[in-house]
């Protein structure tokens, strides 16, 4: 099916995290409004730096308080925890869909704490890929169609995957998917198959920040290993940093950092 004009305002934004803003039946769904992306001296390569950084769910009585972080450019992340001990909402914050209760929190240089919604958006469509726990694939596209999805999101990306339909058959094939996959839709193909689909998503137009929240946890550990080493094999071709959330000790050996989050949270006074 054409691309063009099918694609729900909804839909994109389940399946790459942020709202669009832009975009009717038949129109390109791509925002331009300007995010100006600041450097700020020594820190320039620190993909993200947190200090302090707290949240609260509301209604619920505990804070999660998390371990700061330096990620420099081109660094990769594991970050392990139990169940219930804050992994995805720590991505949440990162990714910028929640905006933190207390603490420092820059990631491609930006106060996250200090942008609105909108811009919070625009630069994750910009500069940052997400593989969710469920993939969030849009069901009536085809493996390809949703790969391109973030080039029809952002002209940073678009411009940076130079032809989209070519880089996302490149970047399929380097992560090993079938090419009878190619134009078929999820529903059709295996667990695996669907996790490979959301890792391209992610890294088409080389943004420089992938977060991944437990996309292996379906997996056996054969093809659990082979598709974090293929991640993150790809991630270093594009000079992207990587944030990689498990509760799986036995991935932490392909990373360069590592951090653990304990069950233990605070309780607020
Ligand atoms: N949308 C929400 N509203 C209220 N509380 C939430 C929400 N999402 C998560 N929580 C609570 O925040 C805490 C941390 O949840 P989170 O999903 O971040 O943990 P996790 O480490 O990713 O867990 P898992 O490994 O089971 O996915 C839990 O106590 C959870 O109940």
């Amino acid at each position: 099916m054409a691309l063009r004009g099918c694609l729900s305002e909804y839909d994109a934004t389940v399946a790459t995290g942020f709202t669009v803003t832009a975009g009717y039946p038949g129109e390109t769904l791509c925002n331009n409004n300007p995010v100006f992306y600041l450097n700020h001296g020594h820190d320039r390569h620190m993909v993200i730096k947190t200090e302090n950084l707290r949240w609260q769910w509301p209604d619920q009585s505990t804070t999660l308080a998390f371990p700061d972080i330096r990620l420099p450019s081109g660094d990769h992340l594991f970050i392990r925890g139990p169940s219930g001990s804050g992994k995805s909402t720590l991505l949440s914050l990162l990714s910028g869909l929640n905006r933190p209760l207390e603490g420092g929190l820059e990631v491609h240089g930006q106060d996250l704490a200090r942008l609105s919604g909108g811009d919070r958006d625009r630069l994750r469509a910009d500069r940052t890929g997400v593989i969710f726990q469920q993939f969030n694939l849009v069901p009536y596209l085809n493996a390809l169609d949703n790969v391109t999805l973030p080039c029809r999101l952002s002209a940073i990306r678009h411009r940076k995957a130079g032809q989209p339909q070519q880089t996302a058959r490149t970047l399929l094939q380097a992560l090993d998917l079938p090419a009878d996959c190619l134009t078929r839709k999820p529903s059709t193909l295996s667990i695996g198959q669907q996790q490979r689909v959301a890792a391209a998503r992610a890294l088409i137009g080389a943004p420089p920040l992938i977060l991944a929240d437990e996309p292996t946890s379906a997996l056996d550990t054969d093809n659990r290993d082979r598709f974090v080493r293929l991640l993150l094999d790809q991630a270093a071709a594009n000079g992207s940093s990587v944030v990689f959330v498990s509760h799986d000790p036995a991935l932490a050996e392909h990373f360069t950092q590592h951090l653990e989050l304990s069950s233990g949270q605070e309780s607020r006074p």
